[in-house]
């Protein structure tokens, strides 16, 4: 790898030369593959798997398969993610013990924010920003893949929150970076490095971090993370945090056994870095900081419980029970009925929606129920992925070649024995979206924008779990 004079000269500066050369030497190294299973869907240990030390759910694989081939990718069984940014679950779960309104920030194409939807306390709201629109429909796609309800995507500017006010618990903003720690995994990170984006990007990120600030509650968390080595955009940021905005830069429990590198700018709080000569994962920086000051408010978590059962504000829309009858626990929803589409959103946190809704650009929100196309009332993508009742439609398992067919919109053959109307997808069990059978053939109802386009079928079959 080509790496720039200047990069060489500042990193080694800051590892030291001995560190330094073994860092360029893992860069040449090919970087570990790893996985996140999806617990709420499936318990699976990934075949020759070793676990990642600090994240219960993550996995190391032995090679990197070609995931968009393996139906469970699909069905959201999984998440592939580096390890080191699953760091995240050891400061979840070590700071948050209630449920949270949690923003994630910066969240494309959502790894953190599956991470944290998974580990985040029951009850907790997650809202998943993303600026970029180019972005947002992937962060969308995983997001409705990972199948948890209590979930809003955004597309919003970090200076549009202002107006919500101190909505937050908890914010992560894993900020765009100058990413030196993608480069062994992302040649184009290299060529596009120079000291004038470092710059760039060191205050572009206290800007981000200055207009959300006002939405943290006082006493409220904030974890800061990057992708990237430099003290600018590391240390030297967390202490302008501290500092200007008001905060206490918190320790996280780690296991010596991690190698997880500290404070490398020689200031007196604590970070935790990941560098690829020392532990198994790409480059990450994250540092945990709580906002000065007490709140009145009450934690989120304990508006969750009060208002559980108890709806928001709103009336209530007029939806079919057919679509309600559709939904697990269909009581802790509240429906609402508009645009040619019924949706779940849970009842807790009702109001917080309304507000998101009325104030922001909501992307997707709770679960898609149904879809009306004039009488009727179509099943949507989004419910089979998530609370769907196991026993309204009727369900086919199908072997490898036609769940690829499925996920490539292909006509589905069913047997001559299943009933006619929505009939569920599955592949080992898991459900891979809906089909209509009409008799003679069945509809594919597999998301048109999140069909495999490849014509491509391996040779063998694809088998991560
Ligand atoms: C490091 S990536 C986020 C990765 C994501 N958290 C994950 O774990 O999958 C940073 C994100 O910030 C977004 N971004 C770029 N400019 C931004 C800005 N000015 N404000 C907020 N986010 C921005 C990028 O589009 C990108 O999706």
């Amino acid at each position: 790898m080509n790496l720039p004079v200047d990069f060489i000269t500042r990193t080694g500066g800051l590892l030291g030369e001995g560190q330094f050369a073994a860092f360029r030497e893992a860069l040449a190294k090919e970087p570990p593959v790893s996985i996140r299973m999806n617990r709420l869907k499936m318990d699976a240990v990934p075949a020759g798997g070793r676990q990642v030390p600090w994240c219960g759910s993550g996995y190391y694989l032995a090679s990197r398969p070609t995931f968009t081939f393996d139906p469970l990718f699909h069905a959201g069984c999984y998440y592939v993610q580096e390890a080191s940014s699953m760091f995240l679950e050891q400061v979840l779960t070590q700071y948050v013990h209630e449920p949270v309104v949690m923003l994630d920030l910066c969240a494309a194409p959502g790894g953190k924010s599956t991470l944290a939807r998974s580990v985040l306390p029951e009850g907790s709201l997650l809202v998943a920003n993303e600026v970029m629109r180019n972005r947002v429909q992937v962060l969308a796609e995983n997001v409705t893949k990972w199948g948890h309800p209590g979930t809003v995507v955004l597309n919003n500017d970090p200076a549009d929150f202002v107006p919500l006010g101190e909505l937050f618990d908890v914010i992560l903003t894993d900020v765009p970076c100058s990413g030196e720690g993608m480069f062994r995994k992302d040649p184009v990170a290299v060529e596009e490095w120079s000291v004038e984006n470092v710059t760039l990007c060191w205050q572009r990120q206290r800007r981000i971090v200055r207009d959300i600030w006002h939405c943290l509650k006082p006493g409220g968390l904030l974890v800061y993370s990057t992708c990237t080595y430099n003290r600018e955009e590391n240390e030297d940021n967390v202490a302008w945090i501290a500092e200007e905005l008001g905060a206490e830069v918190l320790p996280v429990e780690v296991q010596p056994g991690w190698n997880i590198s500290g404070n490398l700018a020689g200031k007196d709080f604590p970070v935790y870095r990941f560098l690829p000569h020392r532990t198994e994962g790409e480059g990450l920086f994250m540092a945990v900081l709580r906002k000065s000051g007490e709140t009145d408010a009450a934690p989120c978590g304990k508006l969750y419980r009060e208002r559980r059962g108890k709806g928001g504000k709103s009336k209530p829309s007029v939806v079919p029970k057919e679509a309600k009858a559709w939904v697990k626990q269909a009581d802790d929803y509240s429906f609402v009925a508009g645009q040619n589409k019924i949706t779940a959103f849970p009842v807790a946190y009702q109001e917080i929606y309304e507000r998101l809704r009325d104030t922001m650009h909501v992307v997707y929100g709770g679960i898609q129920v149904a879809e009306v196309k004039g009488k009727d009332l179509i099943p949507s993508h989004s419910l089979a992925m998530s609370v769907c009742r196991e026993d309204v439609f009727s369900s086919v398992e199908v072997n490898y070649e036609q769940a690829i067919a499925y996920l490539r919109k292909e006509s589905v053959v069913l047997p001559s024995d299943m009933p006619k109307g929505y009939i569920l997808i599955r592949y080992k069990g898991m459900v891979l979206g809906l089909v209509k059978n009409i008799g003679n053939r069945a509809n594919n109802l597999y998301p048109q924008e999140w069909r495999i386009r490849s014509g491509y079928l391996p040779e063998q079959v694809v088998c991560v779990l």
